[in-house]
């Protein structure tokens, strides 16, 4: 038996690799990909794929994830929750808007174009990177991104076997080699980003405060690897914030706040024991407080609850990601990015199942029978994709004012004896 599945998957291999290599010299005197180094994508236990390298100069390995999305490359590889990934665009032209200015800020200080500072994703492999760009926000190119923050890059990949393969076998480590091709069974030479605490990487270091003008609300939002969006799409809608670091007891301080909000995140969500236990006794000591979560943030409310995640054996990353509204049965296109969902079955019998997915039936998220809790898979904040589901926030700002009004009191704003004017404005990492 074993030598059989050795022996498909050289043959597999080998098969992969003379596409890969047919794909490769078709593409050697396109413009994009002259005077650049060869570099080689391989898939541990799978194919190998060469082409050239257009990013950093240096051998890295991840886990090889696909995304469908057409545009917003910029905001996907900021996404903190691609930490440690090597995104895979299945888009076949990938650049050609080149890459916005990542220090312009908008009205309330907070990054203009960026989901974080930084690109988080540990390489990217696309089938023809475009080396010329053209928009009016652009200040460089994805190349020239990609160098400088030392972000490994292929181009000249059939990205369309690449992903049938990963369709087939489930997401896989992989590397990413420049120059020359690596022994393809070295196994120790792939990480896998999934044995660590990836939140423990991309979560603020300590908290930081953005005010909004004429703020109604405060709303404490645990960071384990937030995107920029999820910030903005509360401040612009009148709530100052104070974003934590993921482990931070929020327990001790939840009644301050007017409601509390758990982001995305990188990584398998039972590596996050710490902030589950919080949110278990934040929930259990606060009958009122309003909390929505968004995709990592789901997961950990759902695992705070009693319920299990599991692994999705490719994930779901697109922009256009059909999931029904079980309450006013309307379906939504989403904007999607994770490997691991919560297994339905095994939801607190407190909570209902809000939203599911269309294409493959996962759960999509979930809603308390009476109190003011809910949080979904997909992102309403989208950032790329569409804002169909903005709609939550709104639901969200609702619960605020609803407790709010209850509470009937400004909660003062007070943290660990410094006031929150004082904090810093943008997160520490
Ligand atoms: N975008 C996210 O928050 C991703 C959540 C989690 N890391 C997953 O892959 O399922």
């Amino acid at each position: 038996m074993l030598k059989v599945n050795t022996l498909n998957l050289l043959k597999k291999r080998f098969e992969f690799s003379l596409q890969a290599r047919f794909f490769h010299n078709s593409k050697i005197n396109l413009s994009s990909s002259k005077s650049l180094d060869r570099a080689t994508l391989t898939i541990r236990d799978g194919p190998i794929f060469n082409g050239f390298s257009f990013g950093a100069n240096k051998n890295i390995s991840g886990e090889a994830v696909f995304t469908t999305s057409l545009v917003g490359y910029p905001e996907s590889m900021t996404d903190p929750s691609y930490k440690g990934q090597i995104l895979c665009f299945t888009q076949p032209l990938i650049g050609n808007y080149g890459v916005p200015s990542g220090k312009a800020r908008d009205e309330y200080g907070l990054l203009r174009y960026f989901e974080s500072p930084h690109i988080q994703c540990i390489g990217i492999v696309v089938s023809d990177v475009a080396m010329e760009y053209s928009h009016w926000t652009a200040v460089e190119s994805l190349s020239q991104w990609c160098k400088r923050e030392g972000v490994a890059g292929i181009t000249g990949v059939d990205t369309r076997s690449l992903v049938t393969y990963l369709r087939e076998q489930g997401s896989s480590l992989a590397r990413i080699t420049v120059g020359e091709e690596y022994d393809a069974d070295e196994d120790a030479a792939f990480e896998d980003p999934g044995s660590i605490n990836l939140v423990h990487k991309v979560s603020t270091k300590a908290p930081f405060h953005i005010a909004a003008p004429n703020a109604k609300y405060h709303v404490a939002v645990i960071d384990c690897g937030v995107k920029e969006n999820i910030l903005r799409s509360l401040v612009s809608r009148g709530a100052s914030i104070t974003v934590l670091p993921y482990d931070y007891p929020i327990q001790k301080i939840a009644n301050k706040f007017d409601g509390v909000f758990i982001s995305n995140g990188p990584g398998d969500p039972t590596h996050c024991s710490t902030t589950v236990y919080n949110l278990e006794k934040t929930m259990q000591e606060n009958e009122k407080l309003p909390i929505f979560g968004i995709c990592l943030g789901h997961q950990l409310l759902a695992l705070a609850s009693g319920a299990k995640t599991i692994k999705l054996k490719y994930g779901n990353r697109a922009h256009n990601i059909p999931a029904l509204d079980l309450i006013t049965n309307k379906c939504h296109i989403t904007s999607q990015n994770h490997g691991y969902a919560v297994d339905a079955k095994t939801l607190n019998p407190n909570f209902k199942e809000y939203f599911i997915n269309l294409n493959d039936q996962s759960n999509e998220g979930m809603i308390h029978k009476t109190r003011p809790i809910f949080s979904t898979q997909f992102h309403p904040e989208a950032k790329g994709g569409p804002l169909d589901s903005s709609y939550l926030f709104d639901k969200y700002f609702d619960m605020l004012k609803a407790y709010k009004d209850k509470s009937g009191i400004t909660k003062k704003i007070n943290l660990e004896g410094l006031l929150v004017d004082i904090l810093p404005k943008e997160r520490i990492i």
